[in-house]
């Protein structure tokens, strides 16, 4: 079994190798790679017996193509060790120190280096001339690209130093700039040619252009990060680089010079985010010992130094195993399959679920119990799965069939025609009572503080509760004697249940979780239908003539009022002293603290960093202010995300106000 993923492991891992280092086209994420590479490290560790000489924990990079002269280096290029968080590089300081046996001193003075995403480069200048530049290849042998390095202009061809030493080799990293990155994709696409994955692999690419002019057309740069030079002036990683920089090379501004290791993990931290704003690629921080003499003592690995170590962002992708697939039914009904993995870590948290969103998007990604998947996390939202790698498959695994039953009422499952979601039609059905309760309480509907997903499923599985109505026929007396209770918290939430009664009709509306009708759609419909009687006598083009009302929803509300049980509920609810009518709408004042958008008009435009566009609106509705969707002259605000579109130009022209979300967020907040 071991052995069998092993080999699996190594298969995947070269492939990817190949693709990435003499292809320059990867087939995955950087991030999906070091992890596999990590598993497989970890295995070939516990299993040293089943360690091969040619397993890519084994070695660095890949034998460079062929169309260029390969020329061993002189002295090889390292890889570098990964840390992926703070404990990764305790863990590293304290292995140097024990094998430096100098387990006793504090710390070391440590140089951090931004990680630039770029490749690898060795230059050899004799009498201080340029005479050679090589690509790393696999560490022992590059390709000579002397022709295309020429045409780098941050590459000095004669160094600037009175008397050059007769023999100096400098390295460092080639890379696009994100912008130049840019252009030279927007030419292909326009040339009908295929274009580059990242700003990494198409530096990698151009340096290995048969033709210098192409490569001179693409603006490389060049960072200078690491000096071989015979003398004894230079004894630490800091001089060095400043050496480089007064020879005449580009060496980056953003070293740091650092006393410890506590001084490294801010510099990591400030740069998670400042990095964003850096007009090229970096993927990671590089931690020096500054001390050539301690590195000296430390030397090398097969593939690293002991000295350094690359410290890397947490990613957005990650690989793992699918341990189940299981489906949960929701308050509309809708199954949705979901894959339960092994526990992994993605951009800061712990993910073991991530959906599978329906039937049709399994049959694609044909996913099975087994499977090594990459899944993926993109802001706040659900991860999802993104594909299955099929090299790591395990033999004799089952195609995924979606269950014809529902899991919680076994009544059969329906997919309606044109729809991609399957669903349990039975309205009775617990998961749909108990998914309708809790969203009933949620913060947005009526906020009843208390009832969470655990007390509903006491209420429903104790026969107190058969719908939302009966939520008000509770006592405290018919629910202290409940698990957990207790008579303090049974009056709460019965208070809390009473509260509810207030709220206003357009939350009474979301509340009963109607299709497409989220918390904004609800407090259009209540200004325009200012009664439940008025909003189930509404034909179809009444309501889809409201602005922000469109035919789905519209539709929608037709078929809820259509069922018999859902019109019951609505006169049980009004039985019972719910809010069915909109109370007259107060013309907020001017200067009222709560409503600081009064009359204010806004128009959202790109993607914000942290709200949702539905709450972005709710916001400033509640803030008085309101939403369109086109720029115009009586726009007051434009709310400006990343990536805007046409809205920013015309806004510009109009010379509107614009506001980040965060600036937005302090005048909301005043
Ligand atoms: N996506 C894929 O399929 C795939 C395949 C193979 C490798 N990879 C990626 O490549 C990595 C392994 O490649 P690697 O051996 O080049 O190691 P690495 O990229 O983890 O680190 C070594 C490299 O860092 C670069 N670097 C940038 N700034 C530096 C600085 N200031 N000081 C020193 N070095 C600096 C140098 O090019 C050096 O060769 C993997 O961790 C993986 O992320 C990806
Ligand atoms: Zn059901």
């Amino acid at each position: 079994m071991i052995e069998q993923r092993i080999q699996q492991l190594r298969q995947q891992l070269q492939k990817a190798n190949y693709a990435y280092y003499v292809l320059d086209n990867p087939i995955m994420e950087d991030a999906v790679y070091d992890q596999l590479y990590r598993e497989l490290d970890t295995l070939e560790k516990e299993n040293t017996h089943l360690i091969t000489s040619d397993s890519p924990t084994q070695r660095v990079g890949d034998k460079p193509a062929s169309q260029f002269v390969s020329l061993a280096h002189n002295i090889p290029l390292y890889s570098l060790e990964n840390a992926f968080n703070l404990e990764n590089l305790q863990a590293w300081q304290k292995r140097w120190q024990r094998y430096s046996e100098k387990e006793n001193i504090e710390s070391a003075e440590y140089v951090c280096e931004l990680k630039i995403d770029g490749s690898a480069l060795a230059l050899t200048y004799e009498n201080g001339l340029l005479i050679r530049g090589v690509t790393r290849g696999d560490g022992t042998t590059g390709e000579d690209i002397t022709q295309n390095v020429r045409t780098i202009r941050s590459i000095p061809l004669k160094l600037n130093l009175e008397n050059p030493p007769p023999i100096i080799e400098v390295r460092g990293e080639a890379f696009l700039p994100l912008d130049e990155f840019d252009r030279i994709n927007q030419q292909r696409e326009e040339n009908g040619e295929a274009l580059f994955a990242n700003p990494r692999n198409a530096a990698a690419g151009t340096l290995r252009q048969l033709d210098p002019k192409i490569v001179d057309q693409r603006r490389l740069q060049f960072f200078a990060y690491t000096l071989h030079l015979e003398t004894t002036d230079i004894n630490s990683q800091w001089e060095s680089l400043n050496y480089l920089q007064n020879s005449g090379f580009l060496v980056n501004t953003h070293r740091k010079l650092c006393p410890s290791l506590e001084e490294v993990a801010d510099y990591f931290q400030q740069w998670e985010t400042e990095r964003k704003d850096l007009p090229y690629m970096t993927d990671g921080v590089v931690v020096k010992i500054n001390d050539y003499s301690l590195q000296k003592v430390l030397g090398f690995t097969q593939k690293f130094p002991r000295w350094a170590i690359a410290l890397k962002y947490p990613a957005e992708e990650a690989p793992t195993i699918v341990k189940d697939i299981i489906v949960n039914v929701g308050r509309t009904g809708a199954v949705t399959p979901m894959a339960v993995m092994e526990p992994v870590h993605l951009a800061g948290t712990t993910v073991q679920k991530a959906t599978l969103h329906n039937s049709d998007r399994i049959k694609q990604l044909d996913i099975r119990v087994g499977d090594t998947v990459i899944i993926r996390k993109a802001g706040e939202i659900i991860p999802e799965v993104v594909r299955v790698l099929d090299d790591l498959r395990p033999p004799n695994t089952q195609l995924y069939q979606m269950p014809s039953h529902c899991p919680e009422c076994d009544s059969t499952l329906k997919r309606p025609p044109n729809e991609a979601v399957t669903r349990c039609m039975n309205l009775s059905c617990g998961a749909i009572l108990r998914g309708s309760l809790v969203h009933w309480a949620s913060r947005d509907a009526l906020d009843i503080r208390g009832l969470g997903e655990k007390i509903v499923i006491l209420l429903i599985n104790n026969g107190l509760v058969n719908s939302l109505a009966d939520l008000y026929d509770l006592t405290p007396e018919k629910i202290a004697n409940l698990e957990r209770m207790g008579s303090k918290s049974a009056n709460n939430l019965i208070e809390a249940i009473e509260g509810s009664k207030k709220q206003p009709f357009s939350r009474v509306l979301y509340g009963l979780g109607i299709r497409y009708v989220g918390s904004v759609t609800a407090g259009l419909l209540a200004e325009n239908f200012p009664s439940m009687e008025q909003l189930s006598q509404a034909s179809f083009s009444d309501l889809s003539s409201v602005y922000g009302v469109g035919e789905e929803i519209a539709q929608s509300i037709i078929d809820w009022f259509s069922i018999e049980k859902n019109c019951d509920l609505i006169q049980q609810l009004e039985k019972v002293g719910l809010q069915l009518e909109a109370t007259k709408s107060k013309t907020p004042t001017v200067d009222s603290p709560l409503t600081p958008f009064a009359g204010k008009t806004f128009v959202i435009t790109g993607t914000l960093p942290s709200l949702k566009r539905n709450e972005a609106k709710a916001l400033i509705m509640e803030a008085g202010g309101k939403v369109t969707s086109s720029v115009s002259k009586r726009t007051d605000y434009l709310l400006l995300g990343e990536n805007p579109g046409s809205k920013l130009t015309q806004a510009e022209k109009l010379g509107i106000t614009q506001l980040s979300e965060a600036e937005f967020l302090t005048l909301v907040k005043k």
